[in-house]
């Protein structure tokens, strides 16, 4: 790794939140509202159960309530959009988190939509997909608004940079396309199909890796000085870059683990205390 190579610190990032939080959350409880985050699992995949277990130990050190709904890997469509619409009903839940992926069977994107906008803090709805596009979110989708947040919190420019982002998920590769260009960037997104991706990855300026495939992002891809942010959380806590590799040719890079992982939850922390503030504003 080159000496000049900036870690972008993860864990920094969302101690920096997690400071502020913890006045909000007080200040919250003074007022009689106890921030609340509803978790979903369903079935039993096993990096599941561990992420929504680290959500959950991150509300309990912070002093927010989270509940967790476990549901059996048979579950139906209209049983989760049941268990979800209960959430939506019940006063004392500010978000509403559905672990993604859910087995094959169920509609998933019918399943993100059944949760109420006011609660969607995980920023999966389509509804608060399309307020991000147009840049007035309130809960933008959590792995990209920790993308920005990384990048802001170090005060790494975004305006007039080509950002190139490989990966096109709905809670991932899109939204954080959208956010870049809300901030000015020229952005080029690329996928399975893209031709030449090592040339167009090399154009960028920013390039965001969002594929879910272990080490895919080579580092004789990446333009020298590139910022480079791997979103990647493949089994084995692998990211999708080809970290040393691309670190020698990064003028900044995430790590993982303790990159964009710790300061995605710490962003869906932050608007589930945001849901919380606004009950008290309604
Ligand atoms: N409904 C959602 N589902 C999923 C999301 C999401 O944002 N919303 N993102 C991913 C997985 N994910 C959160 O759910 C997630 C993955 C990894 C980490 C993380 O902090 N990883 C650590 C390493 C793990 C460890 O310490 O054991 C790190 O990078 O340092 C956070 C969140 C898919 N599903």
């Amino acid at each position: 790794m080159s000496t000049e190579t900036l870690i972008l610190d993860g864990k920094a990032v969302s101690d920096d939140l997690k400071v502020k939080l913890a006045v909000k959350v007080e200040q919250l409880k003074a007022k009689g509202v106890t921030p609340c985050l509803a978790t979903i699992l369903v079935g039993d995949d096993p990096a599941s159960a561990t992420y929504v277990r680290m959500k959950g130990n991150a509300c309990q050190r912070l002093g927010i309530e989270s509940r967790k709904i476990e549901l059996k890997a048979s579950t139906t469509t209209e049983e989760l959009i049941a268990a979800i619409r209960q959430l939506n009903e019940d006063s004392a839940v500010h978000g509403i988190l559905l672990q993604h992926p859910v087995p094959h069977h169920i509609d998933e994107r019918a399943a993100f939509d059944a949760i109420a906008i006011e609660k969607d803090v995980d920023g999966v709805t389509t509804l608060g997909f399309s307020q991000n596009a147009f840049g007035f979110a309130d809960y933008p989708s959590c792995t990209p608004a920790a993308i920005i947040a990384i990048m802001d919190y170090y005060k790494l420019p975004i305006e007039g940079k080509h950002a190139v982002v490989i990966g096109r998920s709905p809670i991932l590769g899109k939204p954080v396309s959208m956010m870049l260009l809300n901030r000015n960037a020229t952005v080029t997104i690329c996928h399975s199909k893209t031709n030449n991706l090592g040339d167009i990855v090399a154009q960028g300026d920013i390039v965001v890796a969002a594929v879910g495939k272990p080490k895919f992002i080579q580092g004789e891809w990446i333009k020298p000085g590139a910022v480079v942010l791997d979103a990647g959380y493949n089994k084995g806590n692998v990211g999708d870059v080809d970290y040393e590799a691309c670190a020698e040719r990064a003028s900044a890079i995430t790590p993982v683990p303790a990159g964009v992982g710790p300061v995605t939850i710490a962003t869906l922390l932050k608007h589930t205390v945001e849901a919380a503030e606004r009950t008290l504003k309604s």
